[in-house]
């Protein structure tokens, strides 16, 4: 009896059994001892995630409905956002308390939710930070041309 996930096939050429990977398509000729496992998939194709993002003078928008002409460097923008994780982190504030204080971002209105977004919605930076980040997982911060963002995964 063959472990899950494999065919076994004949070898024209050599008259000789070999092994079918039904997943990855790879065969071998010894058998196999242990169930061929389903290759993992290459990632959700859309996430759903809420952000804070803290503009700076050289953002490629400088203003915000907090600011009209942001002008904090990226430095601070940088203090903030790590302070603003840490408060969540800490339990001490909500990711969506925070957003709806202090981001720059219009998302703010809705405590930061951008709704669900596939692959090439949003900047890379902040595409690939967030699809790296697992359901109720916030992201270390994040640089892109609008600013410095935390970002939290929702679904
Ligand atoms: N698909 C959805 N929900 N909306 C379209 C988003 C377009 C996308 N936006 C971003 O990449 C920035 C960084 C992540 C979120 C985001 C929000 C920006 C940040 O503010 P801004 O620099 O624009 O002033 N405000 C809105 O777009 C882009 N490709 O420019």
């Amino acid at each position: 009896q063959l472990p899950a996930g494999w065919e076994k096939r004949l070898s024209r050429s050599t008259g000789q059994h070999y092994y079918l990977n039904i997943y990855t398509k790879e065969s071998q000729w010894d058998v196999p001892d242990k169930p061929a496992e389903p290759v993992s998939s290459s990632g959700p194709d859309q996430v759903q995630c809420s952000h804070l993002l803290v503009k700076h003078k050289d953002s490629r928008r400088p203003s915000s409905w907090r600011q009209d002409n942001i002008t904090r460097t990226k430095d601070d923008a940088l203090e903030l956002v790590k302070g603003y994780r840490e408060q969540i982190n800490s339990g001490k504030a909500s990711f969506a308390d925070l957003a709806s204080k202090y981001s720059d971002c219009s998302s703010a209105k809705r405590g930061g939710d951008l709704g669900p977004f596939g692959r090439d919605a949003m900047q890379k930076p902040f595409e690939e930070a967030a699809f790296a980040l697992k359901v109720g997982e916030l992201s270390e911060p994040v640089f892109t041309d609008s600013g410095v963002h935390i970002i939290l995964r929702t679904a």
